[in-house]
């Protein structure tokens, strides 16, 4: 995936009663997690059988109503990447457009939009990809990206892992290099897998 492999993504899970695990965010690798990640964490709400049976679903909005949280959510992806000769930020349609375009400015990086298909006007190159619900498929502008440029890719959860590697195989089909993939949750489901 690139030379830095670890991320600081939350893991939210559920007991199968509807009632999600409250202190995620503990912890991680034996290193004491950043204090910013639980409030993270706690903004996230599951919601039970969405968007249909047996689907735990990982809804960042009620995170969007909070202003200190989200920023405390952008800033300690900023904080990583800032400094790193990023060149770009590639952020996937939809969730990860939330995210994508604040950590670009911040860190002055450019913004490229991994978009659903047939919603770029110009030549495109795709990748179609399983998730957990379907599949479906990705789409990114030629000329987007400069070969060598290091790109970081955006979104806010990943579950099977399906999304993100489509999105690299595009990057890298582009002659760029894909240092890291940042993404707010990881599905713990999902954990052994990705
Ligand atoms: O790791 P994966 O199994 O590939 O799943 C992760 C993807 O699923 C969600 O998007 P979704 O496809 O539901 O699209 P949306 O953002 O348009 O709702 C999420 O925002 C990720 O992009
Ligand atoms: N469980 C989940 N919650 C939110 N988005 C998802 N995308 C894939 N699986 C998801």
């Amino acid at each position: 995936m690139g030379e830095e492999e670890s991320n600081n993504n939350i893991s939210k899970s559920s007991g199968g009663d509807g009632m999600v695990d409250q202190a995620p965010a503990a912890k991680e690798n034996g290193r004491a997690a950043d204090p910013r990640l639980q409030a993270i964490s706690d903004a996230i709400r599951v919601v039970p059988h969405f968007p249909q049976p047996g689907i735990m679903f990982n809804d960042i909005t009620e995170l969007l109503l909070r202003p200190t949280v989200f920023k405390d959510a952008v800033d300690m992806f900023v904080e990583r990447y800032r400094g790193k000769d990023i060149a770009a930020v590639a952020g996937i349609e939809a969730r990860g457009f939330i995210f994508g375009p604040a950590i670009a400015l911040a860190i002055g990086a450019k913004f490229i939009p991994l978009r659903k298909p047939k919603k770029l006007p110009g030549e495109v190159i795709s990748e179609t990809y399983i998730l957990e619900y379907g599949t479906d498929c990705l789409e990114m502008h030629v000329g987007a990206t400069e070969p060598g440029e290091r790109v970081v890719v955006v979104d806010d959860l990943v579950a099977t892992g399906g999304t993100l590697s489509a999105a690299i195989k595009l990057i890298e089909r582009s002659g760029a290099d894909v240092v890291e993939c940042a993404c707010l949750i990881g599905l713990p489901k999902y954990k052994d897998k990705v």
